[in-house]
């Protein structure tokens, strides 16, 4: 007995009979089917997937009649069929043969399970053995004879499992090529991925690249907008500059004329200018002149004797004046002693105690007139202490001096000659104390600081100059006051025994003038000098004593020094003290020949001061002897060279204007040349565009005539058929009873007779469009026509042909005005080409004569007007083809080259040519 229990799948399988419910196939093998059977196997789900068909033997043999069922199982991992011989499912009872039944087969190791078995020693291969001989002893040959057959099946599927198993090895040796190829396959796959990588990387360096180059081409092209725009606008600022430049153009005519005029105008006044300030400047030289004579005539140098009233104390102690003032008259003075004549002096002007600031001032105005004419000027006042030289200089607030009304003077003179001169006014003020010069303007200002000492510079030949001297720039009178009284305010005074508030210095106003003359250019530089000496003194008499002392006799040698100058410019000596002193060392300029001076004489009328007095007027009558000779103008050589050096730099700048002025005129000039050329271009374009509108114009009246043509051909022809109808049918057509003759009445009929031709010719069509804007009356018509979209043909054998859009008119210039209706107008033809025409029109037509000849004249006409067409004679200079046999007419748009159609003339008969002709015409697109 065997045990089942360790019985094996022979292909490692699980039990078979556990795998029924992947797959079992239990089939009932009938005895007496020895028939092989085909088993088609499935595997549990059903699908079809795999199919076996095995060819297996079902003898009786295999199964008892007890059993008839055999175990056939498929393991689905292992594609083997086995017929499990040793199965657990079949029963152990049954006998040898039975289980001998039991038929292991497998398909990879071909149907071989006895010798498989038997190879591998399975404890069934004896029983089989055993059985098969036990089967040839029970069932004799027969069973002998049907295993042979199975033998022999066995050989030839061991055959072809042989020839199976070497196609598998083949097969397999090809898988391993395959293999290896999808290896290999694989490897470049892999290559290719990775260089698929590289490239993808590389492409997407490359978008990067062109994605950047994209951006940097949308730069470029919106700066190539923004630069389109700007040339646009560059290009209409240049086209309104060109159209500037033709008004600036015509206005230039204009102004060169009134230019001229102007010019004519601007010589004459300027002419007229320069006389005028050449009387002027004339008129100024002399007035100078004389006026310098007059001075001169005065003297130079002029003394005016002011004596002061007797003061409230003199009066209170009883002095008595030593001043006659009654004789005083003509500048004569006397003095008086003890009730006697003395003593009569003689000086330019005698003021009494009387004589107010204004009496004083009226003769001394006359100096600031010279001063602004460009002398030097020395005012000064002279005379004892406390005679009134501060007040004749100064005054008083209520009653200016000489000073004020001075600089008065000067600013009313330089307003009333502002048109013709030019001034500007400096002033300065210092004193002499001591024989130092202060700046009393510095110490003004600085009060608590002491004023440095200055010393006197000669500029120039003649010019003395005192170095950090402050200059105040005045412009009116409050100011130059304003600042004379901040110096005078500064200067040194003390009590004497004469005068309580003593000057104890010299002060000195230095007016400087700089004048120019406007009309001729004349530069002055003069000063005028303002001087309050101080006064005269006797030491013994004011009992003077330190400071005083020292005070006084710095100022009594400064006025010897003064005297002393005074007196050898009246003995005219060689040499001039005049640095003997501060004071005439800074007055060296205003004292000299060319100089003015007045001296106001003060004197006290007391006659305790007669000593004093009569001293003073020894000097003073001293000073007056002296002629200082002719005056002489103070011209500044340095704004003379400076106005030279301007004079040079403004003809150079002129020279430079000039060249700059001619190159601008250079361009203008070529502007306007670029101008006229743009100027001539465009005539010329407008002249070819007129030429081409004409020639377009005559094209279009030719293709109009050319239309006529042909209308009036299929008018004669559908008359013609028409005639024939009526000739050959009972009635006549309506047309035929007309007679023809109007425009109007062609015209109303004409859709009707068009209409009946089969609808092939469109009546509203047989107009042009670009007729209704030559012909409005046809126009009604075609409006009151059904209107068909297409152009027709009036030549019933011509297809019709889709009209294309209405032809835009190229041409600006409007048609001709000249009605040029349908060829139907009734005038006659002339005689030598009618009777032509006539027959040839004759020899075309073959109809009745009656109607014929109405026919004929309608087509004569039509033939007439265009042999009789005045575009024929423009056409014939024009050099186109045109005639009465032969047309050629050119019909184009838009420039086009237009395409020419041979026509003929009324003679000829349609033939075979011409009908060749039109087809070709209608193929070519034509549409007439
Ligand atoms: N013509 C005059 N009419 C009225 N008063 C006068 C006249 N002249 C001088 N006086 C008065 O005499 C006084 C002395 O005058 P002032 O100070 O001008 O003399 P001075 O010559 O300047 O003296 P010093 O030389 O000491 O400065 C003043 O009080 C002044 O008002």
């Amino acid at each position: 007995m065997e045990d089942h229990s360790q019985w094996h799948d022979p292909l490692l399988l699980t039990d078979v009979s556990r795998q029924q419910q992947t797959l079992i196939l239990s089939h009932d093998i009938s005895s007496t089917n020895s028939d092989s059977q085909s088993i088609e196997m499935r595997n549990s789900e059903g699908t079809s997937g795999l199919h076996q068909s095995l060819e297996i033997v079902s003898p009786q043999l295999f199964t008892g009649p007890s059993t008839g069922r055999s175990m056939l199982g498929f393991s689905l991992i292992a594609p083997d069929l086995v017929v499990c011989g040793s199965s657990p499912d079949i029963p152990k009872q049954s006998s040898a043969a039975e289980r001998a039944a039991s038929i292991v087969l497998s398909l990879e190791e071909g149907i071989n399970g006895l010798e498989a078995d038997a190879s591998r020693g399975s404890p069934d291969s004896s029983n089989f053995s055993s059985f098969w001989h036990s089967a040839d002893d029970i069932y004799g040959s027969e069973v002998t004879g049907g295993f042979k057959n199975l033998q022999g099946d066995h050989d030839d599927q061991k055959k072809q499992l042989l020839e199976a198993r070497i196609v598998i090895e083949e097969l397999k040796k090809e898988n391993e090529f395959k293999s290896n190829e999808c290896q290999k396959a694989l490897n470049s796959l892999h290559e290719l991925q990775s260089e698929l990588m590289r490239k993808s990387m590389h492409v997407g360096s490359l978008a990067f690249a062109v994605e950047g180059q994209v951006k940097e081409k949308s730069k470029w092209l919106s700066s190539l907008s923004g630069l389109k725009r700007q040339l646009k606008i560059l290009k209409l600022d240049q086209i309104k500059l060109s159209e500037e430049a033709l008004k600036y153009k015509d206005c230039l005519g204009d102004m060169d004329g009134l230019r001229s005029i102007m010019q004519a105008s601007l010589a004459e006044q300027v002419s007229y200018h320069d006389e005028l300030k050449m009387k002027v400047s004339e008129g100024e030289k002399k007035r100078k002149e004389l006026y310098n004579k007059v001075l001169e005539l005065k003297g130079n140098i002029r003394v005016f004797c002011r004596c002061r009233p007797l003061n409230l104390e003199e009066i209170a102690t009883g002095d008595k004046a030593a001043i006659d003032f009654e004789s005083a008259r003509d500048g004569e003075l006397t003095i008086r002693s003890n009730g006697f004549p003395r003593k009569t002096f003689k000086f330019d002007a005698v003021f009494g105690p009387q004589a107010d600031q204004a009496d004083v001032f009226e003769d001394t105005a006359p100096f600031a007139t010279s001063v602004l004419d460009g002398y030097n000027v020395c005012i000064f006042a002279y005379g004892q202490t406390g005679t009134g030289k501060t007040f004749t200089m100064e005054g008083t607030k209520d009653d200016r001096g000489v000073n004020y009304r001075t600089l008065s003077e000067l600013f009313h003179i330089m307003s009333e000659r502002q048109k013709i001169f030019r001034y500007e006014i400096c002033v300065s003020v210092l004193e002499v104390y001591n024989e130092q010069i202060r700046d009393l303007l510095a110490s003004g200002t600085q009060p608590t600081v002491a004023s440095k000492r200055l010393e006197i510079r000669q500029a120039s030949e003649g010019v003395l100059h005192v170095p950090g001297l402050i200059e105040a720039h005045v412009s009116n009178i409050s100011e130059a006051w304003d600042v004379l009284q901040t110096g005078s305010n500064a200067r040194a005074v003390g009590s004497t025994n004469a005068n309580e508030h003593s000057s104890r210095s010299h002060c000195i106003h230095c007016v400087m003038v700089k004048g120019e003359n406007l009309l001729n250019g004349e530069f002055t530089r003069s000063k005028l000098w303002l001087v309050d000496l101080a006064g005269s003194e006797r030491i013994a008499k004011t009992e003077a004593q330190g400071e005083r002392l020292k005070e006084a006799q710095n100022i009594n040698r400064s006025l010897s020094a003064l005297g002393d100058v005074i007196s050898a410019l009246a003995n005219k000596s060689a040499y001039i003290p005049f640095r003997n002193s501060k004071l005439t060392h800074l007055l060296q300029d205003s004292l000299g020949g060319d100089s003015k001076a007045l001296m106001f004489l003060q004197i006290s009328p007391n006659e305790n001061d007669l000593s004093e007095t009569i001293c003073s007027l020894n000097f003073a009558s001293r000073v007056k002897g002296v002629e200082l000779g002719p005056a002489k103008k103070q011209l500044d050589n340095t704004e003379f060279m400076r106005y030279k050096q301007l004079v040079e730099k403004t003809k150079q700048e002129a020279k430079l204007k000039d060249l700059q002025i001619k190159k601008m005129e250079e361009t203008v000039h070529n502007l306007e040349s670029k101008v006229k050329d743009k100027d001539q271009k465009n005539k010329n374009l407008q002249e070819k565009v007129k030429e081409l509108e004409a020639q377009l114009l005559v094209e279009r009246k030719l293709a109009r005539q050319h239309v006529d043509t042909k209308i009036a051909e299929q008018q004669q022809q559908q008359m013609r058929q028409q005639l024939e109808d009526q000739n050959s049918a009972p009635t006549r057509h309506p047309l035929a009873a007309k007679t023809l003759g109007t425009l109007n009445d062609l015209t109303s009929d004409l859709p009707r007779i068009i209409s009946d031709h089969n609808n092939q010719i469109c009546p509203s069509s047989f107009l042009l469009s670009s007729e209704k804007e030559n012909y409005p009356e046809t126009a009604e018509l075609l409006v009151q026509l059904p209107k068909r979209t297409g152009r027709a043909s009036l030549c019933p054998t011509t297809q019709r042909i889709p009209i294309a859009s209405n032809p835009r008119r190229n041409s600006l210039i409007p048609l001709p005005m000249t009605v040029h209706h349908v060829p139907m107008l009734p005038f006659p033809p002339l005689e030598d080409e009618r009777d032509e025409v006539e027959n040839s029109l004759e020899a075309a037509i073959c109809s009745p004569i009656s109607s014929k000849k109405k026919l004929n004249s309608v087509v004569r006409r039509s033939v007439q007007k265009k042999t009789k067409s005045p575009f024929q004679q423009q056409l014939k200079k024009g050099g186109v083809n045109v005639g009465v046999d032969k047309v050629r007419v050119s019909i184009g748009s838009r420039g086009r080259m237009g395409q020419r159609v041979l026509l003929g003339n009324a003679r000829r008969v349609v033939t075979r040519e011409a009908k060749k002709q039109t087809q070709k015409d209608k193929e070519r697109g034509w549409n007439f």
